[in-house]
């Protein structure tokens, strides 16, 4: 048996057309498309093909967004005030800083500057904190596009084990938390995990965030069981692969997720999504105080 297919490009073209139609209610009703920036630090080339992506499908749905691109030598200060004037700007709903940052930059900056209810990605305190509380907060992408694939493959959380290979601040801890209001047991295994396949052969539901090139193999997998593959790497001949053995895995596995087509074209419909969600909330909050 062979598994079957999470199409994430399938998946992401279902959501688009209903955040289209979400675009234009918003617009309707207060006669201006939500508003997008991108804040990109120069140094990091991957994250150049991140933001056009972006744009590009903040265009197709109809939201307004932009490109500010900063030059790699830019002060902490810099950056501060830049985020600052965009979080003044009434006509910037939602602010994304493209990771990673040049080293003289921390994450820490960028999470504590942008304004709470701009911040799309989920990456503030504030968003931390609600998420961890189990309230409404915005979500880091990839782990919302983790829990978008689950709900649109129709795959069971309530009462199963899932277990979720990777700690990141941006998809294996905030991806617990979902999981966990989805009332899953959740299990958390990193690099200092002993005897790794001892846990991943008791999910019912695997999650691989970890960054290491087919790292799981066909032996560590439940029969039947769901994986989904969040690794992006490189490989040196060009082209890219998962953190999953996907060729032997797909055997072993009752649903897989494919790398291209798995998790990441879901992640910046997932960015949108919360933009446009972003958008409502700054809109009806201005409406109350006027
Ligand atoms: N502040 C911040 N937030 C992020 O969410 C963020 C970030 N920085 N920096 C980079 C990572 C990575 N990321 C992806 C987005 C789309 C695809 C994607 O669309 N992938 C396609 C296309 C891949 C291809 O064909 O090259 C696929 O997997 O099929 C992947 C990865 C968002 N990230």
């Amino acid at each position: 048996m062979t598994a079957a297919i999470l199409n994430g490009r399938t998946m992401s073209a279902e959501l688009k057309v209903e955040l289209r139609e979400e675009v234009q209610r918003y617009e309707q009703k207060h006669g201006h498309a939500p508003g997008l920036v991108i804040v990109r630090v120069e140094g990091d080339a991957a994250s150049g093909f991140y933001s056009k992506a972006i744009l590009k499908i903040a265009r197709e749905i109809g939201v307004e967004a932009r490109l500010d691109l900063l030059p790699e030598q830019t002060t902490a200060e810099e950056l501060h005030t830049a985020l600052v004037r965009l979080n003044r700007d009434d006509r910037v709903h939602g602010i994304i800083v493209q990771m990673p940052l040049p080293t003289h930059l921390s994450q820490d900056l960028v999470a504590n500057t942008i304004a709470p209810e701009k911040d799309i990605d989920g990456i503030s305190p504030i968003s931390a904190g609600n998420l961890c509380l189990g309230l409404p907060s915005f979500q880091p992408s990839t782990a919302a596009a983790v829990m978008e694939i689950l709900e649109r493959g129709n795959i069971q959380l309530e009462g199963k084990h899932v277990v979720v290979l990777g700690r990141s601040n941006v998809v294996g801890k905030p991806l617990a938390l979902l999981l966990l209001q989805k009332n899953a047991t959740v299990t958390i295994c990193h690099s200092r995990t002993p005897d790794l396949a001892s846990f991943t052969r008791q999910a019912d539901v695997l999650v691989a965030a970890v960054g290491r090139a087919t790292m799981v193999k066909a032996e560590m997998v439940r029969p039947g069981a769901t994986v989904i593959d969040v690794g992006i790497n490189a490989l040196p001949e060009g082209g890219m692969v998962g953190d999953v053995d996907y060729t032997a895995v797909q055997e072993i596995a009752g649903a897989i997720t494919p790398v291209p087509g798995g998790v990441g074209p879901l992640t910046n419909a997932l960015l949108l999504k919360q933009c446009i969600a972003a958008a409502w909330q700054q809109a009806e909050k201005r409406a109350q105080t006027r």
